[in-house]
């Protein structure tokens, strides 16, 4: 069983995604956004260093290699690791259109176990704009970038300023975060007007 709920249909009047001229061409590494994100940082050990790369107009693809560190069930991914996999794949769409934006809301279908060892093949897609709503599909495959569809989800992305991490986050890891000059150029890769 699949279905996305209304929350997730754009409105009527929602537009087509524009790929910001500034962004990363088709084919680059998108790098990750944060070194401490459980999603794409090089400095979580347990994480699952996501590396996203452009495609063409506002997608990306991305792979993951599921690690005995991700299980749920016996030598099986957990399927909230994988429902990471495809937040942060849709989240690296930001990166495209120069937008920062948090997850409103993610739907998930798991349509497949997957093993450890496996390797994740994601892809996503902004499919609609909306003031500062960002609506995107994902799937994940394995056994080849062709191969069957594992895990699909839909996502509402909500656009939001800098200010929502500095106001939110904790305050050793904001104030790190903004004394390291690194951080500050990736934060700024995301914004329009930095
Ligand atoms: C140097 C400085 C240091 C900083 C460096 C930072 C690096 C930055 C770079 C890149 C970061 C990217 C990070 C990606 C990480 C991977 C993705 C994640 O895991 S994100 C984490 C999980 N998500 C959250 O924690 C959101 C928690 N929720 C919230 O904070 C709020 O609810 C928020 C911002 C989402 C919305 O709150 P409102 O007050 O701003 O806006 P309202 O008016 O409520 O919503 C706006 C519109 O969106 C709809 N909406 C909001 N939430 C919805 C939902 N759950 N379902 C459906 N619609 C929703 C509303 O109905 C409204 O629609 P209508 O404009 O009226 O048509």
């Amino acid at each position: 069983m699949s279905g996305t709920s209304a929350a997730l249909q754009p409105p009527a009047d929602a537009e087509k995604p524009v790929r910001h001229p500034d962004a990363p061409a088709p084919g680059e590494l998108l790098g990750a956004h944060y070194e401490q994100c459980f999603g794409c940082g090089g400095g979580q050990s347990h994480g699952l260093h996501l590396a996203a790369r452009a495609g063409e107009g506002v997608t990306v693809t991305a792979a993951f290699t599921v690690q005995p560190a991700h299980q749920g069930a016996p030598g099986l991914a957990h399927g909230g690791v994988l429902a990471t996999a495809l937040d942060e794949t849709l989240g690296s769409l930001n990166w495209l259109l120069r937008t920062i934006a948090v997850t409103g809301r993610l739907e998930t279908d798991f349509v497949r176990p997957v093993p450890v060892g496996t390797v994740l093949y994601l892809e996503a897609e902004v499919t609609a704009v909306s003031r500062r709503k960002i609506y995107s599909t994902a799937t994940g495959r394995i056994g080849g970038p062709d191969g069957p569809v594992a895990v699909r989800a839909d996502a509402l992305f909500i656009e939001v300023a800098v200010e929502h991490f500095v106001h939110h986050g904790r305050e050793e890891e904001i104030k790190a975060a903004m004394n390291d000059p690194d951080q500050v150029r990736r934060t700024r890769a995301f914004e329009v007007n930095p």
